[in-house]
């Protein structure tokens, strides 16, 4: 890899990350402070869950549309076979989405940004899973301590969506690949920021991602029985494709 190969694989990675980003940092920067009252609150509360857990579906889906975006401009994903790009998307698109939510958490209320405005936790309230909410707002507040710039959350989002050792890949040698370009660009970034210690704190985070990815499916696999109707029928296509 010449420095110049890693620079253009860097450049091209943050680029897409930004043209993808859905929300720019400054714009919800500037929003942070924009709290539900006592009344929206009370709405989201007295949703019932199902009608909750579809509006939640529906901004997650909205969410990860942005991240399919994000990782066909990473340089090597679309030389990847169809089966091999919808099985990385199938169980990095959340985590990337997760990633990028985290940017916009508000550690000081303890808010994450949700339909327009900020929302703790009691607002998911009737979502009835509590544990997965808790974990998702201790998961940003992991992230937001390690204050990464959007250049090493873009590489960062790259490396969890090419993961070679992600089940039934066709070719995991070329995703082996693609994965190490892609940490090759990474550590180029930490080196220049003479950060390289965030290294093997990112890979602490990547562990936790794996585990509220995984409680994500178990609540979602729990919800489908209890609602079927609305899991089948009234779940976006997409994130019916994706999680269940
Ligand atoms: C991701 C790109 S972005 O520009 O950063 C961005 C873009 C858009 C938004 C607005 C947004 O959709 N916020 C959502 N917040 C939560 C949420 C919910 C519970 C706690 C914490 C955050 C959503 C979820 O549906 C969610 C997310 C993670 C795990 C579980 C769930 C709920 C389950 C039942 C689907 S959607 C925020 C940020």
């Amino acid at each position: 890899h010449s420095l110049r190969n890693i620079d253009e694989l860097c450049a091209n990675i943050v680029r897409s990350h930004r043209e993808t980003s859905q929300y720019r940092v400054e714009e919800l920067h500037a929003l942070r402070w924009k709290l539900f009252n006592r009344e929206e609150i009370q709405a989201y509360q007295s949703k019932s869950v199902d009608e909750m857990w579809q509006h939640c579906a529906i901004r997650l889906t909205e969410a990860v549309q942005y991240v399919v975006e994000f990782a066909k401009h990473i340089p090597g994903f679309r030389m990847l076979s169809q089966n091999d790009q919808i099985a990385l998307l199938k169980t990095g698109s959340m985590e990337v989405v997760l990633v990028r939510m985290s940017r916009f958490f508000n550690t000081e209320n303890n808010t994450v940004f949700f339909d327009g405005k900020f929302a703790g936790t009691e607002v998911f309230k009737s979502l009835a899973c509590g544990d997965l909410i808790t974990a998702v707002f201790d998961f940003a507040h992991g992230m937001c301590a390690l204050k990464l710039t959007e250049q090493q959350i873009a590489l960062f989002s790259a490396l969890v969506l090419i993961n070679a050792d992600r089940p039934c890949l066709e070719d995991k040698g070329r995703v082996q690949r693609v994965q190490r370009s892609v940490e090759f660009g990474l550590t180029h970034i930490l080196h220049r920021d003479n950060q390289e210690s965030l290294m093997h704190k990112l890979y602490q985070r990547v562990a936790v991602l794996r585990s509220l990815c995984s409680l994500h499916m178990e609540k979602l696999r729990w919800f489908s029985q209890r609602y079927p109707l609305t899991a089948h029928s009234l779940f976006p296509p997409l994130y019916k494709e994706l999680f269940a």
